[in-house]
């Protein structure tokens, strides 16, 4: 028998490894196989017999309930020795080399064997097609050649596992891959997506920049003038900031910023947009609104900032309203937003002011 740590015993190991077949379920391909070759040699026991490091394994078999025995019984193991011919033992009392064999004395009690071996592309025998008599007996020429027609399929049915196993590798690299690829994507677009509400937002308050105010403000006013339906702009300036700087310094001006910020927040509605327009100085875009309901919301947000809770001091701000009707641009409503906050800062401040063009 071969030593198992001869190099070509080792290469016909790693051969057996490479096609993945040992201690897998049962499968109709192979059973049939065992089916055929008992029916067509007239055995009560036929096996597919693969020969492992230390063991026979039995990838199909009819007549035997073991899944496999010690390599050292195995008459499989001798049959692969000669991997080009069936071995035939036509009684193993007259078999010197199995006499004394377990499976001989005792069960299945072999008295008849013939193997064909699995012979490779590469040149190595991985087992056998074999079949198994409990008398002693011969096969005939047609029937041992059966034995290796059908050993010459179990090779065939190897060698498209391992092709399919291959493909099914190579798809999984691909899948992987394409899946990689596209979470890739995914993450360059939310990063872009993050990258432009960066340079869409006021990093202090939060809110909407000036940039942004602008591409809004032509959006809704555009929209305004297709819908034919008015809308209004909030021009709110807080008062006296400098001072309250000066007084409190940098950090304490950055703060009353961001709660002045979450006031008018608090009294916009969801489809009005609040921005930073500079400094000081928010806008309010309020889409599909008329001049009256412009001056509550402007009132609301005056009082709201008066009501901050947490300033070193009580806040107010001076608000601007504009009003979109007969206005030609969205240049011209900030124009106006803006001569009507001036308006409430040259009123006395902490005041609500509309500027409407001379008709
Ligand atoms: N802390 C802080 N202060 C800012 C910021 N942006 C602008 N300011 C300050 O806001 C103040 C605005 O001053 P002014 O334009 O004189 O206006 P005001 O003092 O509010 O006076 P009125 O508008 O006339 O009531 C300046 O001192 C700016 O330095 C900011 O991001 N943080």
């Amino acid at each position: 028998m071969l030593d198992p740590s001869h190099s070509e015993e080792k290469l016909r190991i790693e051969d057996l490894r490479s096609f993945k077949i040992l201690d897998t379920p049962a499968e109709q391909a192979y059973d049939d196989v065992v089916k055929l070759a008992s029916y067509i040699c007239d055995t009560p026991i036929a096996l597919i017999s693969l020969i492992d490091e230390d063991r026979q394994w039995f990838k199909a078999r009819v007549g035997l309930n073991a899944m496999e025995t010690p390599r050292g019984q195995a008459f499989c193991a001798h049959a692969i020795l000669d991997p080009d011919r069936v071995m035939e033992v036509p009684d193993t009392q007259q078999d010197a080399r199995f006499v004394d064999n377990p499976l001989v004395t005792g069960d299945p009690g072999i008295r008849f064997y013939a193997g064909a071996p699995l012979l490779t592309p590469s040149g190595a025998a991985l087992g056998t097609v074999c079949v198994i008599d409990r008398v002693p007996r011969k096969l005939t020429e047609r029937q041992s050649e059966a034995l290796q027609a059908l050993s010459r399929q179990v090779v065939q049915l190897l060698a498209l596992r391992r092709v399919n196993a291959e493909l099914e590798l190579v798809t999984k690299a691909q899948t992987l891959r394409h899946q990689q690829l596209e979470n890739q994507q995914r993450r360059i677009e939310e990063l872009n997506h993050d990258l432009q509400e960066q340079t869409l937002t006021d990093p202090l308050t939060a809110l909407k920049n000036r940039r942004a105010f602008d591409t809004l403000l032509s959006h809704e006013f555009a929209r305004s003038l297709r819908s034919k339906s008015p809308l209004c702009l909030l021009m709110v300036d807080a008062d006296h900031f400098k001072a309250y700087n000066d007084a409190f310094g940098h950090v304490a001006g950055d703060q009353a910023l961001m709660f002045i910020a979450l006031a008018i927040k608090s009294q916009a509605r969801a489809y009005d947009h609040v921005a930073r327009y500079g400094g000081e100085e928010f806008c309010v875009i309020l889409p599909d609104t008329q001049l009256n309901e412009a001056l509550v919301v402007a009132e609301r947000i005056r009082d709201s900032i008066k009501s901050i809770h947490g300033l070193r001091r009580p806040m107010s701000a001076s608000i601007g309203v504009a009003y979109s009707e007969g206005i030609s641009s969205p240049k011209r409503l900030v124009e106006l937003a803006d001569r009507a906050m001036y308006l409430a800062k040259q009123g006395g401040r902490d005041r609500v002011e509309i500027f409407l063009p001379p008709t």
